[in-house]
């Protein structure tokens, strides 16, 4: 019987991909859907090409080659759009910056404010249209820091970090939620509002699409899984791909990599 996944339409479709840092692959040959309204989990170990897959879809690094579909259309319609929301891993936000919570999360709205008329995008952020206000305030309530709304970002826990930015990627309502380790470096009881956000997120018809190490959360929540290092290792059912056997076999990927990139390393040197 097919997986029910794979019968799904797909918000992504990755056609022959590679990537490269300075000529050095870091993503070869990629191949993958990624099922539409569905949450999958991507998998990989340290340095496997997880968050490079994530430049990619958002724009933000070309790859050499391939071709990306979102929703059957060129993925660059769609993040123009606004249907793409991304949680970075390390986020290039200035924290020490004085701009609190709320005007935080709104960045997810500046998509939308496209449309909204000028003189409206220079009052005070209090004073953007009502949609953009209660998306805020919705997404804010969603991972429980309503009550921080005024706080400066540089007064916030790492935990508490972590929750506005995933806020502010819930605040753009995107058809597409990329994010990267969303559930690193945060206690359990956020590490569980987290996971039941995204799980509602699902329900509400979103694709949601996480890079994690935690293996736990993506047996009990996810919907698909995607092995990957540098190569796709494995795509499919949570119960398939997180089997013993195939972490195991993505783990000795793992150290068959560093080997070969140590002996290309090595034979590069000895021909200098
Ligand atoms: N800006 C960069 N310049 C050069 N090499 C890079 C750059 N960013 C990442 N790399 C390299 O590309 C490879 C893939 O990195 P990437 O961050 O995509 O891995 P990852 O799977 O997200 O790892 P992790 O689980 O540690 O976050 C690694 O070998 C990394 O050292």
């Amino acid at each position: 019987m097919k997986p029910l996944c794979e019968s799904a339409p797909a918000a992504i479709d990755i056609t022959n991909l590679y990537a490269a840092y300075h000529r050095q692959p870091v993503l070869e040959n990629i191949n993958l859907s990624f099922p539409a309204g569905k949450w999958t989990a991507i998998v990989g170990p340290n340095g496997a090409g997880k968050s490079t897959l994530f430049h990619v879809l958002t724009g933000g690094m070309s790859p050499l080659r391939g071709r990306v579909k979102a929703f059957g259309e060129p993925i660059a319609f769609h993040r123009k759009a606004g249907n793409i929301a991304y949680m970075a891993q390390r986020e290039a936000i200035e924290w020490d910056f004085p701009i609190s919570v709320w005007e935080t999360v709104m960045g997810g709205r500046y998509g939308h404010m496209r449309h909204d008329p000028l003189w409206r995008r220079l009052l005070p952020a209090r004073w953007y249209a009502a949609s953009h206000r209660d998306a805020v305030h919705k997404a804010l309530e969603d991972v429980n820091m309503l009550a921080l709304s005024d706080r400066p970002i540089g007064a916030l826990s790492g935990g508490q970090k972590k929750r506005v930015l995933l806020a502010r990627a819930l605040a753009q309502q995107a058809k597409i939620l990329l994010l990267d380790e969303p559930l690193a470096g945060v206690d359990p009881p956020s590490e569980q509002l987290i996971l039941d956000v995204l799980k509602r997120e699902r329900a509400s018809g979103r694709t949601v699409i996480m890079v994690t190490h935690d293996m736990p959360g993506a047996r009990r929540y996810v919907d698909h899984v995607v092995l990957i290092n540098r190569f796709v290792r494995g795509s499919g059912l949570p119960e398939e791909m997180l089997s013993t056997t195939k972490l195991a076999e993505l783990a000795v990927s793992a150290i068959e990599q560093t080997n070969t990139d140590q002996t290309l390393r090595s034979s590069a040197l000895a021909l200098r």
